[in-house]
């Protein structure tokens, strides 16, 4: 239990956040900008600290300069001060009165010209003033784009709200760490997260309770609101109550009536503080453009950095696969300055790593476009754009991380001859973008790829990365919509053997999603078969570089074919792909994979069919009427299936016929069995008689033996009868009688011869 003293602590401090609370709410209500208002110029006695309304004093905050001439509780002013904001840019003068007082606001600034600060003060502060506490759940969530984003937000949330008793958490992520957030997503008033993340736990996590939720926030809304975010955007919005403030914010706001009509905007506030200014990109940032060969690209980049080995550099490529083998080469060719690189396969937390990392660091970041929004690094002298920006956007954000908040920046980016409509785009009076052109010196090339094909001799794996760094930075330029900046038929293929040789390739990759046959000559057409022929046996399938994209799916990386499909999410989420990030068109639901993709307005070709040699001889492949191959077994089971299975009475015919058959056999062998055993015993017969007529004839001779006992035994001999079968007894009472005479002949004569 809390001792007296500091019951009475709390309860002091509890009845003064009332009357504060009490005071805001008043303020903000008698002050408040008209709608539709803007703030005037910042008069010149800004910068001095105001004394603060004395009581039942409520001054007008539309037109104030400094954080703390706004209704804002203590706490926020404290907070800010600390980290000495206390000036407000021209978003924060505009924006903050409007959100202040509960409005719906649209808010377009240039890029680092602090819109963060601009919805996390309102939020915090309607928190605030509504007594929000841990039990009262989700009472804010503001949606980014990426995880970075989302983590980059919270830091300022934990800045503004040091002094608060909120709590909030980033929601972001793969399957990973879902089932500890479950737990804990309901006691959090703030919630910064990625949509899919966010719509996950709508999905998963029982009792999530949105019901409550004061205020909506999307940053980068142009880019959440956008194709790839469509289907979980809409789903958040349609489960979260529709009475709520809504801040929308980004650098290149979106104007579609039908977005903003999707997140049920009130009377909205159009904020747009640059849209007078001379150019859409900071003041303080200088641009350049530089005509480089696609073969050329990678030579210039090693030059360029190996010039500005005291800047810290932000290098844009198109694909992780190119961010990846830059990195890896660069890194084993030594420019003589730290290097980083980062991409959407890197997990939170290592992408988080290597931000603060680079922070700190003067070095070079490799990466995607995952960075090219919304990242706020310290003190970033160069962004270098080595691939063309997908369009205007793009470009203004990745040029963006540099010359932020009044600090000066440069941005370099390399467009091959063929993607010079970008640099009309660019340079056209509406664009508003200060680019200037700049001749590559020559001399000051250094040419690498001898460099970059010894390290892949020395390092095999590194080829691979090679070969698929080269095929998905064609297929991610293959991808893209703006044809008139971007189209693969313009280069030749002496261009890409020589692009991959630039990359220390010894064999130019297949290319499987680019026909030459439109634009190149007739030997290089020819040429290009015979490469083709050589290093792949494979038929290729051949389709016009124009083909509408939407009808092309992703299957995984490797297939060339497939490209990915590119939800925003994949640009940012642990263990999604953002292989080709640039490519946002084609999205559709499905991840199947069509059969093949053909050449539009022509006839398919004739596949091939190969023959199989392991089949065995003889052997014949059936189809069915689909042309399906039916395995050989099913194929008999067919056949017999047309005629009745089972012949009863065939059945019992055969087995009359076969115990008739084994009756005849049967009686057969024992015919013969009685007939060779008759003989045997008639051989055993006269062999008997043959000897007892000797032994007769021998004792007639001898004379010797008394006759009792001959004629006993003869008498016994004579009645010993066989009986092997019937026929026998029969033979042997003939064998007897024969016998008898023969022994009473036998006594004939030796009575005679006694008498
Ligand atoms: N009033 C302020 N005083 C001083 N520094 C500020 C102020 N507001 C913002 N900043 C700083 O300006 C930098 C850029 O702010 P922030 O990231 O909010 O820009 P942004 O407009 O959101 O940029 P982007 O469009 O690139 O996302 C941050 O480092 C932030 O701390």
């Amino acid at each position: 239990m809390r001792p007296p003293q500091r019951r009475g602590a709390a309860k002091q401090a509890r009845l003064k956040e009332a009357d504060e609370i009490r005071f805001l709410d008043e303020w903000i209500e008698a002050g408040k900008p008209r709608p539709g208002t803007k703030p005037p110029p910042p008069s010149k006695s800004a910068g001095a600290r105001p004394a603060p309304p004395a009581a039942g004093e409520y001054p007008e905050y539309g037109a104030c300069t400094r954080f703390d001439e706004l209704p804002l509780s203590q706490k926020t002013k404290d907070a800010l001060r600390k980290e000495n904001f206390t000036e407000m840019s021209e978003i924060q003068r505009a924006a903050l009165p409007h959100a202040l007082c509960g409005r719906d606001v649209l808010g377009a600034a240039k890029t680092g010209s602090g819109k963060t600060l601009a919805f996390v003060i309102p939020v915090i502060e309607k928190l605030y003033r509504e007594r929000w506490g841990p039990e009262d759940g989700v009472g804010c969530i503001i949606l980014s784009p990426t995880s970075d984003l989302a983590g980059q937000i919270f830091s300022v949330i934990k800045i503004v709200g040091k002094y608060h008793s909120f709590k909030g958490g980033v929601i972001v992520g793969n399957r990973k760490g879902i089932e500890q957030e479950k737990e804990r997503v309901n006691s959090l008033n703030i919630l910064v997260c990625t949509p899919g993340r966010l719509l996950q736990h709508f999905d998963e996590t029982p009792n999530f309770d949105c019901s409550q939720l004061q205020m909506l926030v999307l940053d980068e809304a142009d880019q959440i609101l956008d194709h790839g975010f469509k289907r979980q955007v809409d789903a958040i919005i349609s489960q979260i109550p529709k009475v709520r403030q809504t801040l929308l914010f980004s650098a290149t706001q979106t104007k579609s009536v039908k977005d903003l009509a999707r997140v049920s905007l009130r009377d909205p506030e159009y904020i747009s503080v640059h849209e007078e200014a001379r150019t859409a990109t900071p003041d303080t940032l200088e641009q350049y453009a530089m005509i480089v060969p696609l073969e050329q690209k990678l030579n210039m980049l090693w030059s360029f950095i190996k010039r500005h080995l005291n800047s810290k550099t932000i290098v844009f490529l198109s694909s992780v696969k190119q961010v990846k083998f830059v990195f890896e080469i660069f890194k084993k060719l030594r420019p003589g300055i730290p290097l980083k690189c980062m991409h959407g396969r890197m997990a939170y937390v290592v992408q988080q790593a290597i931000v603060a990392d680079f922070n700190e660091s003067t070095s070079v970041l490799f990466s995607t476009d995952l960075t090219s929004r919304g990242l706020d690094i310290k003190n970033v002298d160069w962004v270098v754009q080595v691939d063309c920006p997908q369009d205007m956007d793009y470009y203004i954000h990745r040029v963006g991380r540099t010359a932020r908040y009044n600090k000066k920046g440069k941005a370099l980016m390399f467009l091959c001859p063929e993607e010079e409509a970008m640099l009309e785009k660019l340079k056209a009076a509406e664009s508003k973008i200060p680019i200037h052109i700049r001749k590559p010196k020559s001399e000051q090339l250094e040419q690498i790829s001898q460099n970059i094909a010894s390290v892949l001799v020395k390092f095999p794996n590194l080829q691979q990365l090679g070969k698929r760094a080269f095929v998905t930075y064609l297929k991610s330029v293959y991808l893209q919509k703006d044809k008139k900046v971007f189209d693969l038929s313009r280069f030749s293929a002496e261009q890409f053997a020589a692009y991959a040789a630039s990359l220390g390739l010894p064999v130019t990759p297949t290319i499987r999603f680019i026909s030459h046959k439109k634009n190149v000559s007739r030997k290089d057409a020819e040429d290009i078969d015979k490469k083709q022929m050589k290093s792949s046996s494979k038929p290729e399938v051949i389709i016009n570089p124009q083909v509408n994209s939407d009808l092309i799916k992703d299957d995984g990386d490797d297939d060339i074919l497939y490209p990915k499909k590119p939800t925003a999410d994949a640009n940012m989420d642990d263990g999604i792909d953002d292989d080709v990030l640039r490519a946002k068109e084609p999205t559709t639901d499905t991840n199947t994979k069509p059969d093949k993709v053909i050449e539009l307005g022509k006839p398919l070709k004739k596949k091939k069919l190969k023959i199989n040699v392991h089949r065995p001889m003889g052997t014949r492949v059936k189809y069915d009427d689909e042309g399906n191959t039916i395995p050989p077994l099913a194929s008999v089971a067919e056949e017999l299936a047309s005629e009745p299975v089972v012949h009863k009475d065939k059945i019992s015919q055969r087995y009359a016929e076969m115990l008739r058959e084994m009756r005849e056999h049967d009686k057969e062998d024992k015919l013969e069995h009685k007939k060779s055993l008759r003989e045997k015993k008639l051989q055993k017969k006269l062999k008997l008689k043959r000897k007892r007529q000797e032994e007769t004839e021998a004792e007639s001779e001898e004379d010797s033996g008394s006759e009792s006992d001959r004629g006993r035994d003869a008498a016994s001999k004579g009645k010993k009868r066989y009986f092997n079968s019937d026929d026998d007894e029969d033979n042997a009472v003939k064998d007897g009688d024969v016998l008898a005479q023969q022994e009473a002949l036998a006594l004939k004569l030796l009575s005679k011869m006694h008498s």
